[in-house]
């Protein structure tokens, strides 16, 4: 088997008991299943959920709270509790663990996204073992990534993972949810995910839960589109990692004939941007940017709509409705500028760089 980046995301109901404590069996498992993954030479990230579910029995709820503050506490403290566990574990096998908390903004600024990316890759490559989780404590509401199934996704992508393992408490994706239909017929492998699964799945399956099977089928979309091929589904034992690695693993596998890899700026341009204008381009450049591979030129733009700056990201519109997205090289001041004075002096310019150009089909 070659050697494979791997990220494995564990949800709450899959680390804790319920009652708002770590179950420690269930950790242990999942740490021993990892160490045997990087035995085999493998590069691993983990993504663990489990914070609010670890921490609000200590924080003196009798129940997951609901309150924003509530969940927010409980986070806090169950978050140094699980990571004190698993760094209590991981050091037993002579393993070193980094604990990363991630917000939506450490996405969305350019710069943050970059430095999430290398600082996540020299970690992988001195030995260590990323635990990652969304800083629950400073999330708000309209600041989240929605749960972590689609933090794991994206960190899938932002890392090139070649599979993303979602463990959780149902053996794999139905056609309905198994705990409410006895009679729900589950899919073993999948090519595309299509909106008609991710509106039939349901929510949670317990309280610990946050997001159900229709945020992991969300998230497994995103991370299929990025290149990544996902298992979803529950299995047991230190063995499990490796078994579900070599197709054997009881669950969804998902996965396209061709896995083709995005780089991050099209990622960060394509899912993380804000947009700050928009371009109308002719039909001679719509056809260079979406069906031959050439950037954007001044002399394609007919319409500049917005107030952007040089590096900014802009959608791009064409006869029929929205093109793509992509991060300019001119300011719109400057772009309207030339358009107004017909001063096309060097049409040749590149207003977006191929490279920085997403197309929607893409997205
Ligand atoms: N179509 C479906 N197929 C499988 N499980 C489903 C489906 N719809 C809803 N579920 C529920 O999703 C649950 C898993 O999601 P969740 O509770 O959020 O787990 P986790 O804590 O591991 O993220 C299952 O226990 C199951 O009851
Ligand atoms: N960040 C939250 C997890 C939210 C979440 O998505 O939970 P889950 O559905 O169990 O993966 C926590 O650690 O409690």
């Amino acid at each position: 088997m070659g050697k494979k980046r791997i990220v494995v995301k564990i949800g709450s109901s899959s680390l804790t008991n319920g009652r708002g404590e770590i179950d420690l069996a269930k950790l242990i498992d999942h740490v021993n299943a990892l160490v045997l993954l990087r035995k085999e030479g493998h590069e691993v990230l983990l993504v663990s959920s489990g914070a609010v579910a670890a921490g609000f029995k200590e924080l003196g709820y009798p129940s997951r709270p609901v309150t924003l503050k509530g969940k927010q506490a409980a986070a806090a403290l169950g978050q140094s509790l699980l990571i004190k566990s698993y760094i209590e574990e991981f050091n037993q096998r002579n393993i070193s663990v980094a604990q990363i908390l991630l917000t939506r903004p450490d996405f969305s600024n350019q710069e943050r996204y970059k430095n999430a990316f290398d600082t996540l890759s020299e970690l992988l490559a001195r030995g260590v073992m990323p635990i990652i989780n969304e800083n629950d404590t400073v999330s708000t509401e309209e600041l989240k990534f929605g749960d972590n199934d689609m933090l794991s996704g994206l960190v899938s992508g932002l890392v090139h993972a070649d599979e993303l393992i979602i463990l959780t408490d149902v053996n794999g994706i139905y056609d309905s949810n198994p705990a409410t239909n006895p009679n729900a017929n589950k899919y073993c492998s999948l090519t595309e995910i299509h909106d008609y699964m991710i509106e039939q799945a349901g929510g949670a399956g317990s309280s610990a839960g946050t997001g159900g099977m229709k945020s992991k089928l969300i998230a497994a979309k995103t991370a299929l589109n990025l290149g990544v091929r996902i298992f979803i589904g529950h299995e047991k034992g230190s063995h499990k990692l490796l078994r579900i690695l070599s197709g054997l693993g009881d669950g969804t596998y998902i996965s396209r004939e061709k896995q083709t890899s995005f780089p991050i700026k099209k990622q960060w341009i394509s899912m993380h941007s804000h947009v700050s204008g928009q371009l109308y381009i002719d039909e001679g450049a719509e056809d260079a940017i979406l069906w031959n591979g050439r950037s954007l030129l001044y002399s394609g733009i007919h319409h500049v709509v917005g107030s952007f700056r040089e590096g900014d990201v802009v959608e791009v519109y064409g006869k029929n409705g929205k093109l793509g997205r992509g991060q300019v090289r001119y300011s719109s001041a400057f772009l309207e500028k030339i358009i107004q004075d017909h001063e096309k002096e060097n049409p040749m310019a590149e207003v977006i760089h191929r490279d920085y150009w997403v197309a929607e089909a893409l997205k």
